[in-house]
């Protein structure tokens, strides 16, 4: 179904959805989103987590640095910064983020849900309404990473039975609050998203476009394609599509570029995350390709973000040929090394650096 374009020109796109880690990683990953991206929402959850406006601003700093260093300014790329909400977080808090230049968002992780949620909320309407009914006055808007952590639920579940337990019970509660669910993956939270009422948006990332849980096991165990929340069914990834692709503007781009070391990937407990940064924009255009919808791909990646967000479009552009691009097998990174997501593999696009 793909088309015979050969060359695309969107707006430049954002990333509202990033993890750039910390110390030698964020040195060694920050360029590839920068290539690609004007801005990007940057998750908290470093050891310890990002939980105040002035360790955001510390963070904020430290990227600039690692920005400097890979020879790139400070107008080249932006992050924007988000803070990790705890049972803890006061209104206070929350106050001086909204009022702050630095801070576009509050994460929330249920605890023990994901790579460093440990310090996450163990309940949200028990313990954070306070910071919650502040969000919701100053506009500021909560990021969710949507998947209950009951063991006794189907891991492949989590995400479906969070919108029951915390999702709607929480926009009861607060129906003006922000809220993006974050990394959506399954037909049911497509459904939830595109008809909630109120201000509700959802990122996706390119792996759960492009691929479904065989991936997983694609002539064994595969760490690389790893990720929370994991890989679904095919009927969910083409529901994702579908929206993705569709005229709905709730819905925008986030990678979730998640870099681990090889070695904490290919580990008898292997961690979550898939490193995406790299190759964003190559993987985003052969998922809308793969239907037809290049067209589609300026909204989602470049006007509904921002749009949700209250911030400008960017001014510059981007550029993708219908060229092959062959995914590096590994990328050296903070003293070892680093395999992007499908590895060794040829993609149809790839984006055009001037
Ligand atoms: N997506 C992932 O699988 N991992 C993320 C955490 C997250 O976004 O849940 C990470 O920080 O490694
Ligand atoms: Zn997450
Ligand atoms: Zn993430």
């Amino acid at each position: 179904m793909s088309s015979d374009i050969s060359t695309l020109t969107i707006t430049r796109p954002d990333d509202w959805h990033l993890h750039l880690r910390d110390g030698e990683m964020l040195q060694s990953v920050v360029a590839d989103s920068a290539r690609q991206f004007a801005r990007a929402i940057v998750m908290p959850n470093l050891t310890p987590p990002v939980t105040t406006v002035a360790a955001a601003h510390a963070y904020r700093e430290r990227i600039l640095q690692a920005l400097a260093a890979n020879g790139i300014s400070g107008d080249a790329f932006q992050p924007l910064m988000t803070l990790y909400l705890t049972d803890n977080t006061s209104p206070d808090e929350i106050n001086r983020a909204a009022d702050s230049d630095v801070v576009f968002g509050v994460k929330l992780y249920p605890a023990g849900a994901t790579t460093n949620s440990d310090a996450g909320v163990t309940d949200l309407l028990g313990h954070c309404t306070k910071a919650l009914e502040a969000m919701q006055d100053k506009g500021l808007p909560l990021l969710v990473h949507g998947e209950v952590t009951d063991p006794s639920v189907d891991i492949f579940d989590r995400e479906a039975v969070f919108i029951d337990r915390v999702m709607i019970p929480l926009r009861k509660a607060f129906p003006q609050l922000k809220v993006v669910f974050e990394h959506l993956t399954t037909q049911q939270g497509v459904e939830y998203v595109r008809d909630a009422e109120g201000p509700v948006g959802a990122t996706i990332t390119a792996h759960h476009l492009l691929y479904n849980r065989n991936a997983l096991f694609r002539g064994g165990m595969r760490p690389h394609w790893y990720c929370l929340p994991v890989l679904k069914r095919e009927q969910h990834r083409l529901a994702l599509l579908q929206a993705a692709t569709s005229q709905s503007n709730r819905f925008f781009l986030g990678t979730d570029s998640a870099p681990h070391a090889r070695g904490l990937k290919e580990n008898a407990c292997g961690c979550a995350g898939c490193y995406t940064a790299l190759h964003a924009m190559e993987l985003y255009a052969m998922a809308f390709d793969s239907v037809g919808k290049l067209d589609r791909l300026q909204a989602f990646a470049s006007e509904n973000g921002p749009a949700f967000y209250g911030l400008p479009q960017n001014k510059g552009t981007l550029t993708l040929r219908r060229e092959g691009f062959t995914v590096p097998e590994a990328l050296p990174a903070a003293g070892t090394s680093l395999v992007p997501l499908a590895a060794g593999e040829s993609l149809p696009w790839s984006v055009v650096y001037g």
